[in-house]
């Protein structure tokens, strides 16, 4: 038990599905973890969820999402917000900090349909559904034959509209589909070398005030070493892209033996440029290998497939 005034933790979450099954997860180890501890939901509708019909790069991106929370913080009425790592901008507010990176779910994308097993069998004309630019650049060069058509709402909303007909597949996160106990969905985990995932996929965060030290001892039981390293790289190679809206960026790193391997992908939005590249280091140097990477990768080209994307 950390000693500390605090008895109750406030956690702001968005009410969607996966946002709460995420607050209830950090409750749960808060709860876990310090048994006296009052945890409880102040759950809140953000500008992201209310407007569903359009892409999400049109409208200004992931702050969107997480605005709401962040407000509630600073003026006291929650203490800290729960976050997949991928939503969250590149940088934070004053006053807020991200405290804590829990265990890695699942980071791969998943391919998900009723009639076919994997991405291979899809026929040339298929409908796929995903509105990220990620994926959907990643696609079309793997596939220029499909038809990519965008996909919003949450992760019910897509399936809805799968099962309705209206695409032959769709590419979601498997991390969203295992949480909410949908793996069954899942035909086909695609590989992280066929479809390089987002910065933080499948990892979920929490962000608190920055000068908050009784919530953070408290919040400490919930961080997970590797995981942090391998965000941070990630991020940290976003960032050095200015990819803080969406963006077509895929970076994803993994740990071994204290390396850490980042890759990294920046593409034009049609598939035909795909600039890729990766790096090797000890895993200290998270932010440091993210920051050379994406230099490496603005040199060999992403920054003119970056400046077309943010010019549209
Ligand atoms: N963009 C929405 C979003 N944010 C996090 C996840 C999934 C879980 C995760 O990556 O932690 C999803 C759904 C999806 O992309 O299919």
């Amino acid at each position: 038990m950390t000693q500390t005034s605090v008895s109750e933790i406030r956690i702001a979450t968005r009410e969607s599905q996966l946002a709460l099954w995420q607050a209830h997860f950090v409750k749960q180890q808060l709860e876990l973890a310090h048994p006296e501890l009052t945890v409880t939901l102040v759950p809140m509708t953000t500008k992201g969820d209310q407007i569903l019909d359009t892409p999400l790069a049109k409208i200004g991106g992931k702050a969107l999402f997480v605005k709401e929370l962040e407000v509630a913080m600073l003026e006291g009425r929650a203490d800290i917000a729960v976050h997949s790592m991928k939503d969250v901008p590149v940088e934070f507010p004053e006053g807020l900090m991200l405290n804590t990176i829990c265990e890695r779910e699942d980071p791969r994308d998943a391919f998900v349909s009723n009639q076919f097993d994997r991405l291979d069998d899809l026929p040339a004309g298929a409908i796929v559904g995903t509105s990220s630019l990620r994926r959907q650049c990643q696609l079309k060069a793997l596939r220029p034959d499909l038809v990519i058509k965008d996909l919003r709402g949450n992760v019910n909303t897509r399936l809805r509209k799968l099962d309705e007909g209206q695409y032959d597949a769709i590419i979601l996160a498997a991390a969203g589909l295992i949480r909410l106990e949908m793996s069954e969905r899942i035909k086909h985990a695609i590989d992280t070398h066929t479809l390089l995932p987002a910065n933080g996929q499948g990892a979920v965060g929490i962000e608190c005030r920055a000068h908050d030290n009784e919530i953070k001892a408290l919040l400490a039981p919930l961080e997970h070493t590797a995981t942090r390293y391998r965000v941070l790289a990630e991020r940290a190679m976003n960032r050095g892209l200015e990819g803080g809206c969406q963006v077509p960026i895929g970076s994803y790193s993994e740990i071994t033996d204290g390396e850490l391997h980042l890759r990294g992908l920046v593409g034009s939005l049609d598939g035909q440029t795909v600039i890729q590249d990766d790096i090797r280091g000890p895993q200290e140097d998270a932010e440091q290998l993210g920051a050379e990477l994406a230099s490496r990768l603005l040199k060999a080209g992403a920054d003119v497939i970056l400046n077309e994307v943010y010019d549209k």
